[in-house]
């Protein structure tokens, strides 16, 4: 349904949608439960560093009580209060690069709690794990180039075991300009 909403407001439905479609529906899913031990000294340490979701959205399901997660926007961290049963959903590398950047992979981290620990659980989804992910053909134009080098699971453990993630996150190491 997301994905759906998602690539129809992209303008691609009518054109190459059933491809798409099919690889979403076999795309996979990665589910991570975080576990956040609570911390006398809060200032001094993050639950999570800043980074952006390797997929192409994230559902996460935040704790309902402990308050933590803070997405960036225009230069400062801004809390993302918790919603009773309803999920987050955040844009990730994958579809920002799929999208040639109209929607913008967001970055995010996770502060501690002096009192209480904090849980959450999210789960990642994006194509299959040996699909290329590349902008999609109908977004690049000589108006709007592209902005993205074709991606995939490959090149996200490459970087990762490289020393270039010491620098920069794994989107920017993705980008071509
Ligand atoms: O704990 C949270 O609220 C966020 C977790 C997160 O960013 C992640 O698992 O990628
Ligand atoms: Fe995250």
């Amino acid at each position: 349904m997301l994905v759906e909403a998602i690539l129809e407001g992209l303008g691609l439905v009518e054109n190459d949608s059933f491809d798409h479609f099919k690889e979403f529906e076999d795309g996979s899913q990665l589910i991570v439960a975080n576990y956040y031990p609570s911390c006398p000294e809060p200032d001094l340490t993050l639950g999570m560093p800043p980074h952006s979701d390797y997929g192409f959205l994230t559902l996460l399901l935040q704790d309902q009580e402990v308050k933590g997660l803070q997405i960036q926007h225009d230069g400062r961290w801004v809390t993302v209060e918790p919603i009773p049963n309803s999920f987050v959903v955040n844009v990730g590398d994958h579809l920002e690069i799929f999208s040639n950047g109209r929607y913008k992979s967001v970055i995010h981290r996770v502060l501690v709690n002096p009192l209480k620990p904090r849980i959450s659980i999210a789960s990642l989804h994006s194509l299959p794990f040996n699909s290329m992910i590349r902008p999609s053909p109908k977004l690049v134009s000589d108006a709007s180039p592209r902005l993205y080098k074709d991606t995939d699971f490959a090149s996200f453990i490459e970087y990762m075991a490289s020393h270039e993630h010491k620098n920069k996150n794994f989107l920017e190491s993705r980008r071509l300009t």
